[in-house]
């Protein structure tokens, strides 16, 4: 993982922001449990956010040709992610269900989780993450078409807020094929094992 360099906020004045954070809950940011946390923070941050240094459609870019004319569908299923709501900067768990319908060039298919995981590591909106990997894949690898599936919970709804535990979030995104052909489509969901809606 590359080290994030934020462009205009220092490192110090990140880390500033958590002592801030720290002494606006009622803790004292000089006691010694916490003299490294801001660091610690920061350090974790530059993990969870190092989305925004990566160019995801860089990893579609080197695709095999011709792979003894396989010509249907490629699907990678149960994607784990983590990622953290624009809203609150609070975890979303989940997983990415990703396939496609190639026409001459097929990719890695670890480039397929690296996308996934490229917009995860972003503050996010779980449909916006759903549409961003789809269109990635479709503009950078054109296949006959993208399907993504994204099912996640968010902490912001189960550790706060309506407090409801158990409760996930079941996106898709679909273009070309998947789009307009029913039958492309039910191939795909039978493959991931959502059947008639139910997984
Ligand atoms: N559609 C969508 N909503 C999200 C996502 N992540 C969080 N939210 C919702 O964003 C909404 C923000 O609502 P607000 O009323 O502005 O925030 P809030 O006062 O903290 O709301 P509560 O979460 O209901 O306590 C909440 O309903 C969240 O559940 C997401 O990925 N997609
Ligand atoms: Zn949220």
């Amino acid at each position: 993982m590359s080290e994030h360099e934020p462009t205009e906020v220092t490192r110090e004045q990140a880390e500033e922001a958590v002592r801030t954070l720290l002494r606006w809950a009622g803790e004292d940011p000089t006691r010694e449990g916490l003299l490294d946390t801001p660091r610690r923070v920061v350090k974790a941050y530059g993990d969870w956010f190092s989305g925004y240094q990566i160019d995801p459609g860089e990893y579609l870019r080197r695709t095999f040709e011709e792979v003894a004319g396989y010509d249907e569908m490629v699907v990678l299923r149960d994607i784990e992610f983590e990622s953290h709501c624009e809203h609150h900067m609070a975890p979303i768990i989940g997983r990415a269900h990703v396939g496609y319908l190639p026409t001459s060039r097929v990719v890695g298919i670890s480039k397929l989780a690296r996308v996934v995981d490229a917009f995860a590591r972003r503050f996010q909106v779980q449909e916006k993450m759903t549409s961003e990997i789809a269109r990635c894949i479709q503009e950078n690898l054109q296949p006959a078409g993208v399907a993504v599936v994204v099912d996640a919970s968010h902490e912001c709804m189960t550790t706060r807020g309506v407090h409801k535990r158990g409760v996930s979030m079941v996106t898709s995104q679909m273009l070309g094929a998947f789009r307009e052909d029913a039958r492309t489509r039910a191939e795909f969901l039978d493959f991931i094992g959502i059947h008639g809606g139910r997984r």
